[in-house]
């Protein structure tokens, strides 16, 4: 197999990830990284993910198959001046962002579109920075990629086959549709999210009962107002055209919505949730992508000292190895439900055999 050097601009959530699906993947090929933490730097050489950590964007980048930007987007930008200089007509540059017109214009001013593939992995977390960094955040989740207009189609291509062979599923998209789509399943939501967080905040009771009381409905749909604030303030700025027009007709849905409510209409009002929950119910139960499959088991635990520690002796002592573990707090099951994931179908469905063996409550998903 042909050996790369691949380089790192931000070695973050995504750059970490993706570097260590590539250490992962293809353990011969060589990572170098500058990242503008110093520590950051430090923890991925001494955990084997990168070989090389540059103090600058240097001659090291020279000879780079591949150069990731992973940087919050608008610090991405400026580096394309800098790298102009160093890579060879080969490399394909590329990057992470959440937007992606406002890097194709800086692109294209540059003269830099034979070179570039824009890619955004449709994934992520509310955590951020390189300790949270895994390379199954990667995994199975769609990775959209917007080459350039003047990439040669044997270079997309290739590229396209190296996000696979990083286990994510590639989808090319066009820059500006990209930038509208994601402003729309992921920018609005996320700026939902952060709102209603702030408007309890905002209107709780002086004794804070409102944030001692809200439950799982709050919680699922804010768990991404706890998302690096630098980062989504500059998804804002980039996307903004398409943000706005967005925003304003979302809250002409919600102004209809509110119409429904002051009317009293019965109509209204229930076709609001049952068209909602058809479309909601038509979705793959998955956080990362549609194909993506996660075995997963969910039960009751009795809640009481051990009760994790019982379940995961029982599941061990039959060889049955654990990928996740941990409690959900999500109203579709009772309160406090304990998801194990495992490896495969299989370990899955003999845990499930064996949990109901020993009369825990096990639930179907
Ligand atoms: N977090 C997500 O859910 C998610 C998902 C998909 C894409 N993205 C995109 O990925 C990019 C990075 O996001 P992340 O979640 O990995 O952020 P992160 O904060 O985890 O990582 C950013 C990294 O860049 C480094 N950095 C910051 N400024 C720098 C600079 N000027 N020069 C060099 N390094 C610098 C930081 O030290 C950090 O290691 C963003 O463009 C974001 O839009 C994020
Ligand atoms: O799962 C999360 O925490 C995310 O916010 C991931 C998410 C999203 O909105 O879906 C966030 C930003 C990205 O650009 C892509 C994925």
């Amino acid at each position: 197999m042909m050996t790369k050097k691949i380089g790192f601009i931000g070695l973050g959530l995504i750059g970490g990830s993706i570097a260590k699906a590539i250490r992962q993947y293809h353990p011969d090929y060589e990572l170098l990284a500058f990242d503008k933490s110093k520590e950051t730097l430090a923890l991925a050489v001494q955990e084997g993910t990168i070989q090389t950590s540059c103090s600058t964007i240097d001659g090291n980048f020279e000879g780079c198959s591949y150069i990731f930007l992973c940087a919050p987007i608008a610090y991405n930008t400026p580096y394309l001046t800098q790298l102009k200089d160093f890579i060879h007509p080969d490399c394909i540059l590329t990057d992470v962002g959440s937007v992606k017109t406002s890097i194709h214009e800086e692109v294209i001013r540059l003269g830099m579109e034979e070179n570039f593939i824009g890619g955004h992995p449709m994934a992520g977390s509310e955590k951020s920075g390189y300790p949270n960094s895994k390379p199954v955040l990667i995994e199975n989740a769609y990775y959209i990629l917007t080459p350039s207009a003047k990439v040669p189609d044997k270079k997309v291509y290739e590229y396209r086959n190296f996000v696979e062979s990083l286990k994510s599923l590639p989808i090319i998209l066009d820059y500006k549709e990209h930038d509208y789509i994601t402003g729309t399943i992921s920018h609005l939501p996320h700026i939902i999210a952060s709102s209603l967080v702030n408007f309890v905040r905002e209107t709780d009771t002086k004794d804070e009962l409102m944030k001692n009381l809200a439950a799982g409905g709050f919680k699922d749909i804010t768990r991404i107002a706890s998302s690096s604030p630098i980062m989504w303030q500059q998804i804002c700025l980039k996307n903004q055209e398409n943000i706005s027009r967005i925003l304003g007709d979302y809250i002409e849905v919600l102004k209809k919505a509110r119409e429904s409510i002051d009317e009293g209409s019965e109509k209204n009002l229930f076709t609001l949730f049952e068209s909602s929950k058809d479309y909601r119910d038509s979705m793959p139960n998955s956080s990362a992508g549609p194909i993506k499959k996660s075995f997963a088991v969910y039960c009751d635990i009795i809640d009481e000292a051990g009760g994790i520690a019982t379940i995961a002796t029982i599941l061990a002592s039959n060889n049955i190895s654990i990928k996740n573990i941990g409690i959900v707090h999500n109203r579709e099951f009772e309160e406090g439900v304990l998801r194990i994931e495992f490896y495969n179908e299989s370990a899955a469905a003999k845990a499930a055999e064996l949990l109901q063996k020993y009369r825990y409550i096990v639930y179907e998903v």
